[in-house]
């Protein structure tokens, strides 16, 4: 097993199979995935709990990131790719017709794995999902552009250049300035798609004290191929293998003693 030293950061654990719809931020049911023929995701069920942090933790290809996707829909922009099944936030299914997936973006964010500022200024970069909104009013943007960099921590390090272009801020700096944008439109999930493999320990650090406190304010959900980070960030830990979802638990318990073989087969490195 691996060790796992509880944190303060890491909330009590939660009975997964009975949260109430007050602790449920969202809800997937029954989800098939294909790209084309090939099958992707089979039967994932799973609540995700409001304020905490969930990661989705399993071998290469197993499909975080495709589970990860469906969440704001993004799989959407992948013509072959077909999908069966429900996720459910505020009791409506987010795949139903008359969901508009540019609203559902806004509040369910998404940050990739690299960081991908947009070549602007790092004001504009953070304003960018307002002004689509049509918000133009300096004092509101000016407060926007304060509060979330404050949120992703980056203020103090960047609020005398907010005019220099995004792209001289170092790899770690345009990761919190990208979580920055994503908070600036007060998304109710951001979902983090392996947020540090592009950097260097330090940063690493930074965005992972930093998730920790997202989520006094978000429901954060995680993928990382790293374990020790799972562990390190997450409140619940999702294991998937080959498309399926093998074991949800809270991340200590997953982590100390798993139910399943394969689960622990993973935890203990004997495959992937
Ligand atoms: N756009 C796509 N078109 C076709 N197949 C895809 C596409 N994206 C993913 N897949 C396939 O779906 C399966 C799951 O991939 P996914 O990227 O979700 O896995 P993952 O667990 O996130 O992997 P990794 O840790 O390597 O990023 C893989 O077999 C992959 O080849």
């Amino acid at each position: 097993m691996i060790s796992v030293t509880p944190t303060s950061s890491t909330a009590e654990a939660l009975d997964l199979e009975n949260l109430t719809s007050e602790q449920t931020a969202m809800e997937i049911r029954d989800l098939n995935l294909h790209y084309g023929d090939v099958q992707a995701l089979f039967d994932v069920s799973m609540k995700i709990p409001k304020n905490r942090v969930t990661a989705f933790i399993g071998p290469s290809g197993c499909g975080k990131s495709t589970l990860l996707r469906c969440i704001n829909r993004m799989n959407d922009l992948v013509e072959i790719c077909r999908t069966s099944g429900e996720i459910i936030l505020h009791d409506k299914n987010i795949y139903d017709k008359d969901v508009d997936a540019a609203a559902l973006r806004r509040k369910v964010g998404m940050v990739f794995q690299r960081p991908n500022p947009f070549p602007k200024s790092i004001y504009e970069n953070v304003v960018y999902g307002m002004r689509l909104q049509g918000v133009n009013d300096r004092r509101v943007l000016d407060e926007v552009v304060e509060r979330s960099l404050k949120g992703a921590a980056l203020w103090e390090e960047v609020k005398d250049r907010l005019g220099d272009t995004a792209f001289s801020l170092s790899g770690g700096q345009q990761q919190r300035l990208v979580i920055a944008r994503a908070i600036a439109v007060e998304p109710e999930v951001l979902l983090l798609d392996e947020p540090t493999s592009a950097l260097d320990p330090i940063s690493t650090l930074t965005i992972e004290e930093l998730i920790t406190e997202l989520k006094s304010k978000y429901t954060v959900v995680i993928v990382t191929h790293n374990m020790q980070q799972a562990a390190r960030v997450s409140d619940q830990t999702a294991f998937m293998y080959m498309g399926k979802l093998i074991e949800y638990a809270d991340t200590n318990t997953l982590f100390t003693t798993p139910e399943k073989k394969q689960t622990e087969d993973y935890i203990t490195g004997r495959y992937g």
